[in-house]
């Protein structure tokens, strides 16, 4: 550690970290604690009761307060005279510029989201700052170093997508307990609690029967001076009877499925329920009840142990006591809500909801701890991995900053040893030649010029594709559309008046064989974009009438055929937990990390193995690459399966 501080790469460096959760603290604590003397964090977040255990710098005390600033105050204590600088802010915040990321030598990443990873990404190609990134998941972990023109950008590999699953299979054909919790969180919590004007097929499609959407449209209001109980009750019948019944009437649809049976409350529930543990009946509230804390429905009903796996009838009292927690307590949030695996009351009324469904549909039940594991795609962190990734991001920082260009790992962190390692280190890849943000390599967009509107084109492809968050879009020399605060008015009612035109019709018309350049002003990140105009597209596999061709970006690991739903994670692009261990082969397959966690797998070639490789594994080089894949959700449990050497045969283990 002595001669580490006194090394003049590390005396000189000023670094930028950018997330201060799991993955951060631990590399904070080594930074300091390695000698780095000016360290600026980047985190947007405040600190939460379920980050105590392992985002080791806070305490139960700093609940609620900024996560940069209490790290920092954390390694002051023991490193006194360590400059850091926290900034409590999103990353994506303008003032984090290119000038801003200049003043570094290197950034280090420790984030839990693509978005945020492709956006530093930008930032550090066009600062040319060297980037080192990271994530964990579980047992799992990975760090990447990214130099610009002399390794690949974070984005020259494939990203697959969330995993998603074909609409019919979530709204009318599950089989799988994780069907019924996107149902549960994505369709019905979202009617009930989030945005009404959203787009939901929460209806049961029956391809004969007449759609019943009038009927169904209705019946997710609650009616004037209608008890909120008997609300509840409603909604029951209405999605787990009466929508059930809709979907049976289509005999075709059954012929080779087992029928789901037709759920009401009153087969299931005695007309009145008893309160307990001194719940108040709040069917009659008050303006009173409605200022209460937020609350817990199993805590009403004393239901206790999260790993145990209810009946139908605790499920139903589960979720009719949730819908009413929310309506009276949480009467401020209806309408804006949108799932968070944190938010316990969410949790709890998905979770029942998607066990009454799977009763429906003869698929087993869950505890609500394993619901909420699905819901929230959760891989239950683990503090020693993001020490070690932490230690190596560190390694790899003090390569970048004395230029050993030869010595750069992409390291990965293995569940299991293979020939005794537990860390397979690999060179770097070269930029990728087809790779759109650091090789500028043209992409190709197919729309129908004539019928799509500019912001269909923005807001689908330019900002949910490409990640640009201030976009300028440009026609030759002609500006259709930019964003900023420093606009005149009468462009912003142009830009707006353009926004509502179709392509074709724009002042600089948009039509097949037209280039378009997009750039974001704050990433200064630009790439152009061919125009192929197309006529038709297939309602279910082309869903936004647009397809962009060209992108590192993988498919989704369902069928990606299918107009679909993702089951992705509130606030991440975690992958759900079914990730492979890797079987000793030829090829890597890259995990990619997407919260503190890993999320993408894509399989990739590697190159000769490198020499810490050879050292650790005594020769034998063959057999040491590591494959790493995700398999398809056979099972409805949130596992993790192994094909290791040592082991025979495929061994399922639950998260714990
Ligand atoms: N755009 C962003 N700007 C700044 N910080 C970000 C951004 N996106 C994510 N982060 C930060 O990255 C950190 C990632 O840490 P981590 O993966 O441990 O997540 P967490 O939110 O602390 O924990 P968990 O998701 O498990 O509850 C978080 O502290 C989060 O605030
Ligand atoms: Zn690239």
């Amino acid at each position: 550690m002595a001669s580490l501080q006194h090394s003049p790469s590390i005396k000189d460096a000023k670094v930028l970290m950018v997330g201060a959760g799991g993955i951060g603290c631990e590399l904070l604590k080594t930074l300091a604690l390695s000698g780095f003397p000016d360290i600026h964090i980047i985190d947007m977040d405040t600190i939460e009761v379920s980050n105590l255990n392992r985002q080791f710098l806070f305490r139960q005390s700093h609940v609620g307060q900024p996560k940069a600033k209490v790290a920092r105050d954390a390694i002051l204590k023991f490193r006194p005279h360590i400059n850091i600088t926290p900034y409590h802010a999103n990353v994506k915040d303008p003032s984090f510029n290119v000038d801003f990321f200049k003043q570094f030598n290197v950034v280090l990443n420790g984030l839990d989201n693509l978005d945020a990873r492709r956006h530093v990404n930008r930032l550090c190609l066009a600062a040319d700052v060297p980037l080192v990134e990271s994530g964990t998941t579980g047992f799992l972990g990975q760090v990447t170093v990214h130099v610009k023109g002399k390794t690949e950008c974070y984005e020259c590999q494939p990203k697959p997508a969330p995993k998603s699953y074909p609409v019919c299979t979530i709204t009318s054909t599950p089989s799988k307990f994780v069907h019924c919790i996107v149902w549960a969180k994505d369709l019905l919590f979202t009617k009930l609690f989030g945005d009404k004007n959203q787009d939901n097929d929460l209806n049961v499609r029956s391809g004969d029967v007449a759609s019943s959407s009038e009927h169904a449209d209705d019946a997710f209001e609650q009616r004037k001076d209608e008890d909120v109980g008997d609300y509840g009750r409603r909604i029951y019948d209405h999605v787990f009877g009466h929508n059930i019944e809709v979907a049976l009437s289509n005999e075709e649809a059954w012929k080779n499925r087992n029928k789901p049976r037709p759920i009401y409350s009153k087969d299931v529930l005695s007309d009145r329920l008893p309160q307990q543990n001194g719940t108040v009946d709040r069917s009659s509230a008050t303006d009173n009840l409605s200022s209460l804390p937020a609350v817990s429905a199993m805590a009403s009903l004393g239901l206790k142990n999260l790993q145990d796996v209810w009946n139908l009838m605790e499920n139903s009292r589960v979720f009719l006591e949730a819908l009413k927690l929310f309506l009276v307590n949480r009467a401020q949030e209806v309408g804006n809500l949108t799932f968070d695996k944190d938010d316990q009351l969410a949790v709890e009324f998905v979770s029942a909801a998607a066990n009454i469904r799977a009763a429906s549909f003869g698929i087993p039940l869950h505890s609500l701890f394993e619901a909420k594991g699905i819901a929230g795609n959760i891989v239950h962190a683990v503090a020693t991995t993001n020490a070690i990734v932490a230690g190596l991001i560190v390694i790899e920082a003090i390569k970048v900053l004395e230029k050993n260009t030869d010595a750069y790992r992409m390291t990965y962190c293995l569940e299991h040893p293979s020939k005794k390692m537990l860390l397979m280190p690999v060179e770097p890849f070269e930029p990728n030649k087809s790779c759109y943000v650091c090789f500028k390599t043209p992409l190709t967009l197919e729309i129908n010029t004539r019928r799509s509107r500019l912001r269909d084109f923005v807001e689908k492809i330019v900002k949910a594709k490409l990640g640009m968050s201030y976009p300028l879009i440009m026609v030759g020399h002609a500006l259709l559309y930019e964003v900023g605060d420093d606009l005149e008015e009468d462009m912003v009612k142009n830009y707006a008046a353009n926004l509502e035109k179709v392509l074709s019709e724009l002042p600089s018309p948009v039509t097949g064989g037209t280039i378009l350049q997009v750039e974001d002003l704050q990433q200064e990140f630009t790439c152009n974009i061919s125009v192929k105009h197309r006529e038709e597209f297939d309602e279910e596999k082309e869903p936004d009438e647009m397809v962009l061709s060209g992108l590192t970006e993988a498919p989704s690991m369902a069928k990606a055929d299918d107009h679909s739903i993702e089951n992705g994670g509130s606030t991440s692009n975690a992958l759900p937990a079914n990730v492979t261990e890797p079987k000793m082969d030829v090829e890597v397959e890259e995990i990619s990390v997407g919260t503190e966690n890993i999320y993408s797998a894509q399989k990739r070639k590697l190159p000769e193995v490198s020499h810490a490789t050879k050292d650790v594994v005594s020769g034998d080089e063959t057999r040491n690459h590591k494959r790493v894949q995700k398999l398809d959700d056979e099972d409805d449990d949130v596992v993790v399966m192994f094909d290791h050497p040592e082991v025979d045969n495929h061994k399922k283990q639950r998260l714990q």
